[in-house]
């Protein structure tokens, strides 16, 4: 129901929704603000529209092409990374150093969230073609999960940014499952939301999926940003915060 667009949010769950521009406190943001759009209030999961360029888009795309595998999941046991028929997509990593374009899109993504990229993950590129889809699941890793990033050793996943590249003619959006809301790509905008509570538990408010693609193909990019730094941007608290946002 929600991958087919029928549980359409009602005017009352619309109503407290805002659209604005932001600068975040960035004093160069002041002169070219984004354009923000809330989605859901509590956890707060936002869209910003227009914060990947078409020739960004296209440089990602053609970087990613060549390197795309299957894409993959972490196993909870093992921490091993291997496929699984409920993620099907490609997918490819692209480090920031790369581009001077990369660095911009990383540089906004940081305007964007108010955290600290240099322990954010490289950007991840996927490609579904018809059919690819991704079930519900966290992007941040439970406490069973004791291998989950530990190469890293940057702490857990704090927060995602989701960059859209493609609109997509049918199907493919990203749906919160519990939260029964659906967010449909659009190209060049892209959704960002906390994974974890301020005191640092997952908040499993969070679950999302990415619905099958019907017709078409849909291009998405995600760029995950970890705990550590963050102290001072999103302080950490003793409690599970309910509807706060940090910018
Ligand atoms: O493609 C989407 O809409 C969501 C992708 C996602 O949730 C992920 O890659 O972790
Ligand atoms: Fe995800």
């Amino acid at each position: 129901m929600l991958c087919r667009g029928e549980l359409k949010p009602t005017p009352a769950d619309l109503r407290p929704m805002r659209c604005r521009y932001v600068h975040n406190n960035v004093p160069f943001r002041r002169l070219a603000p984004l354009k923000l759009e809330e989605a859901y209030l509590d956890p707060y999961i936002v869209i910003y529209h227009d914060v990947m360029y078409d020739n960004e888009i296209e440089l990602v795309k053609k970087m990613a092409r060549p390197r795309f595998r299957r894409a993959t999941v972490q196993n909870a046991v093992t921490g091993e990374l291997e496929t699984a028929h409920y993620r099907i997509s490609k997918s490819a990593w692209i480090r920031t150093e790369e581009h001077k374009i990369v660095e911009n899109i990383v540089q906004r993504t940081e305007d964007m969230t108010g955290l600290d990229m240099s322990v954010a993950e490289e950007l991840q590129v996927v490609n579904y073609g018809i059919g690819g889809h991704y079930e519900p699941h966290f992007d941040f890793a439970r406490k069973d999960e004791v291998r989950a990033f530990q190469g890293l050793n940057t702490g857990n996943r704090i927060a995602t940014v989701l960059f859209y590249m493609s609109d997509v003619e049918q199907g493919g959006a990203t749906v919160f499952t519990n939260l029964r809301i659906a967010l449909w790509p659009k190209k060049g905008s892209a959704a960002f939301w906390y994974n974890l509570h301020k005191s640092g538990e997952g908040d499993f408010r969070t679950r999302h999926a990415a619905c099958p693609v019907l017709t078409g193909s849909k291009w998405v990019s995600n760029k995950w940003i970890h705990e550590r730094n963050q102290e001072f941007r999103r302080p950490c608290g003793l409690e599970p915060d309910h509807g706060e946002f940090a910018i």
